[in-house]
């Protein structure tokens, strides 16, 4: 069986912080990949997003040639709202040799009881939590607990200070600071 992580986000735009968490969950828990999945709408954002095709290239960029992860575009497929128990159903017929483990931060382990028919997606997927500053990782639900190192970064952090002029450097990787600059997003 192949032992795949997922980190599920929304990637408007990736960063440090993604690639820190998948980075170290992947050799903590001895995955063989880590698969970045963009969702096209977040089930519970009520923000607008980018463009899926501009949050799909910036998130092949910020991969390069990193060989132990990959883009999985299933819930771009769909076009609409998608919530995480369809979409592990989906995969798991399309991937019958691969166990999976969902990656979520400390934001989204606070939010998990209200995640749609979650009773059910923890019977079917093991939640790997990480912690965030400003979120602790207590819950009742049986996740394993990686120890990350703690980044404030956030995709809405990145957005906002873009919007401000100010500099990203060091948050997220060139080749995502170079597409978000020619293609001028976030500057409004
Ligand atoms: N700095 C971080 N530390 C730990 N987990 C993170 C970090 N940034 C994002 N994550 C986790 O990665 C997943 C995808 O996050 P997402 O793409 O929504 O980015 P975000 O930075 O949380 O975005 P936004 O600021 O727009 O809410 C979520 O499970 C989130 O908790
Ligand atoms: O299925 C749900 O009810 C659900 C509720 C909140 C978040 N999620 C998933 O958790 C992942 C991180 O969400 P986000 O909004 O931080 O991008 C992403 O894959 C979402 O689809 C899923």
């Amino acid at each position: 069986m192949k032992r795949v992580g997922i980190l599920g986000g929304t990637f408007d735009p990736p960063h440090y912080g993604h690639l820190l968490i998948a980075d170290d969950v992947r050799t903590e828990l001895k995955l063989d990949e880590i698969w970045f999945m963009p969702n096209y709408m977040p089930p519970h954002k009520e923000n607008k997003v980018t463009d899926h095709t501009h949050r799909v290239n910036m998130l092949y960029a910020a991969i390069g040639d990193e060989p132990h992860f990959r883009v999985e575009t299933i819930e771009l497929e769909r076009k609409e709202r998608s919530y995480t128990y369809d979409t592990i159903v989906l995969l798991k017929e399309r991937y019958p040799n691969a166990t999976f483990y969902f990656i979520i931060g400390g934001d989204m382990v606070e939010y998990l009881p209200r995640w749609y028919r979650i009773d059910e997606l923890i019977q079917l997927v093991q939640f790997v939590g990480v912690k965030r500053p400003g979120y602790s990782l207590r819950t009742t639900y049986p996740i394993i607990e990686v120890d990350v190192p703690m980044f404030a970064v956030s995709s809405s952090l990145i957005r906002e200070r873009i919007q401000r002029r100010k500099s990203v450097a060091y948050l997220l990787p060139k080749a995502v600071q170079l597409y978000i600059k020619e293609n001028r997003l976030y500057e409004t």
